[in-house]
């Protein structure tokens, strides 16, 4: 690009700023020097391939969303939490909300991730241990108890039973008073991502991508700012996967989910904005900024290219980021508050727009108040010392990280043509829905993940504590324990809950559901109306399981 272009870029970058709200806020360095809010090639001179990393808050948004950066809002505090019963946890709620978090993000049990109720025989032992037990629309009400859920975004990370999970928390804001239109969160509901990497799936795809489909539907026509889709590459990395194979796969994902959407003949430009993202930040600094960055590039790119988007929040990539538990080493424990702090600022510096900082004992079990509060504390810092919020996109220009930004976006692309390559119809849908067939996603991170793991072996790659500097005077840990009497009890609470309800109008939306599900119709509603009854998670998703069978995993070796 030649200089006047950057020039006129540059200028049209400054009335987008100023006309664009700032926060009240001391944009100085420590020293009390003036910084300017976006840094670019000093003035008068060319830069080859600067339209690719362009300025903040314009295509193709290497640089930030936003012409402001943080300058405007600063990403969301958002702690993922979840355990015991739903009164533990809405406590655990206040207790970030008071501490600074700025929106909720609720961690459910494993019986609830598995579609489940507490007293089925195969939650024996798990409930409330990873997460929060929810059985009915009922524990909802507890869960968000006192929290005014039209005033605060509340992310659930849920996706085998997210639709039935989703009608429980409309059920639970409805019964609060809230306007439904006005709800503002994100339900994860990613199922490609259970075939690749995270295993927790109730249905084969087909009715997966049905449900989702409906899902898609109904928010983007009743709920505008809610997001359906959280399309993760977070467990697609925690299972070993490369930087790039992270990023390509989870893009894929949502280009499936674009896909989705375009079969049900709705508007990309209203349902794209539903599709946020949800990365790994890793280890590796700048390969992890550069992923962040490149992620924007390519959305926006294919979005207006190959699906025809043309509003600007269409073609954003909005993101969460969780730093990596699987970096997290159970050796010198307190260690791990360094490595949360590098892979928070590799977000930050990357663009993130939400954060999860893990707490230093999440190897071992959930985390104590105070590991919480240090993990909370973290970011705290983060925004409020260190000055990497007055300036957007501070590495933008950096030749190793634009390096790595175009590197990592090639291997992006490439992965891509593999995909389509492997379905039959050339699109990115048959080529996710082959290779989870296959188990190509599976094999490959596989693979990557034994790469990685001969190079630590061979001490190739260091971990301080595991192999390399192990000698400690570091003290065992105080960890969190979920008491056995969590499950006695909230089993009771779903006996007493099951006797006091209406019997014929829960069978009546039961049978509903099903007959629905026979149909093209929308299920949103009949799935609604079942929660009202107070219909079970399990008796929802039993029902649904009767109608659609369940899926199995070929064996692989
Ligand atoms: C590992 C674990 C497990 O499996 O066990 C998990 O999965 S945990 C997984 C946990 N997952 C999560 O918690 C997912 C969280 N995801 C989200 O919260 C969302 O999807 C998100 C990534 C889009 C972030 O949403 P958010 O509400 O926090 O933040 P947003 O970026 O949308 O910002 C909020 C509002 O401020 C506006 N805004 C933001 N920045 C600016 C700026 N500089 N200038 C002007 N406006 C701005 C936005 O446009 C938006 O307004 P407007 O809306 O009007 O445009």
């Amino acid at each position: 690009m030649d200089a006047a272009d950057i020039a006129a870029g540059r200028e049209r970058w400054q009335r987008r700023y100023d006309a664009s709200r700032k926060r009240e806020a001391d944009f100085t360095t420590l020293s009390g020097s003036p910084v300017d809010p976006v840094y670019g090639p000093p003035g008068g001179a060319a830069y080859p391939g600067f339209s690719r990393i362009g300025w903040p808050g314009e295509f193709p948004y290497t640089r930030g969303l936003y012409p402001t950066g943080y300058r405007g809002r600063t990403w969301t505090i958002r702690q993922f939490a979840g355990f015991g019963n739903a009164q533990q946890t809405n406590e655990r709620y206040k207790m970030i909300l008071a501490a600074g978090g700025g929106g909720l993000s609720v961690a459910f049990d494993m019986p609830t991730l598995m579609g489940r109720d507490s007293d089925e025989p195969q939650s024996l032992g798990e409930v409330g241990h990873c997460g929060v037990a929810i059985d009915s629309a009922a524990d909802m009400d507890v869960l968000f108890d006192g929290i005014k859920l039209q005033d605060v975004t509340t992310s659930m990370t849920i996706s085998g039973p997210a639709v039935p999970i989703f009608c429980m928390y409309l059920v639970a804001a409805e019964r609060q008073g809230a306007d439904l239109s006005r709800l503002d969160g994100t339900l994860q509901t990613d199922i490609f991502k259970e075939y690749i990497a995270q295993k927790e799936w109730l249905f084969a795809p087909e009715p997966h991508l049905r449900l989702i489909g409906d899902l898609m539907e109904y928010c983007a026509r009743e709920i505008p700012k809610y997001k359906p889709l959280s399309v993760s590459g977070y467990h697609i990395r925690e299972a070993g996967s490369t930087a790039a194979q992270e990023l390509a796969y989870t893009l894929a994902d949502g280009f499936g989910y674009v896909e989705l959407g375009l079969s049900r003949g709705l508007d990309v430009n209203q349902f794209a904005p539903g599709l946020s993202f949800f990365f790994d930040a890793h280890i590796d600094f700048f390969e992890e900024i550069a992923k962040f960055r490149a992620a924007r590039r390519i959305w926006a790119r294919h979005l207006r290219d190959d699906y025809g988007a043309t509003s600007e929040k269409a073609l954003w990539l909005k993101f969460h980021t969780q730093t990596a538990g699987v970096s997290l080493t159970a050796q010198q424990p307190v260690n791990n508050v360094v490595r949360t702090a590098v892979e928070a600022l590799a977000a930050v510096l990357g663009g993130t727009n939400s954060l999860h900082t893990n707490a230093l004992d999440e190897t071992l079990a959930l985390p104590t108040d105070e590991s919480a509060e240090i993990a909370l504390r973290t970011q705290q810092v983060l925004m409020e010392e260190t000055g990497v919020v007055n300036v957007a996109d501070p590495l933008g220009g950096s030749w190793y990280v634009e390096a790595l930004t175009d590197r990592i976006e090639a291997e992006a692309e490439e992965i891509f043509a593999r995909i389509r390559e492997l379905g039959s119809d050339g699109s990115v849908t048959a080529g996710i829905l082959r290779g989870i067939e296959d188990g190509w996603f599976t094999a490959n991170i596989a693979e990557a993940a034994f790469v990685y793991q001969q190079a630590l072996e061979k001490d190739e790659k260091r971990i301080v504590g595991v192999n390399a500097h192990t000698g400690t005077v570091a003290k065992e840990l105080e960890i969190m324990r979920v008491s056995h009497e969590v499950e006695v009890v909230q089993r009771r609470e779903l006996g007493d809950r099951r006797a006091s309800r209406d019997p014929v109008r829960v069978r009546a939306a039961l049978d509903r559901l099903v007959s629905v599900a026979r149909t093209d119709e929308n299920m949103i509603s009949v799935m609604l109306e079942a929660a009202r009854a107070e219909a079970t998670l399990g008796e929802i998703c039993g029902a649904l399981k009767g109608e659609w069978g369940i899926y199995r995993e070929p064996a692989r070796f």
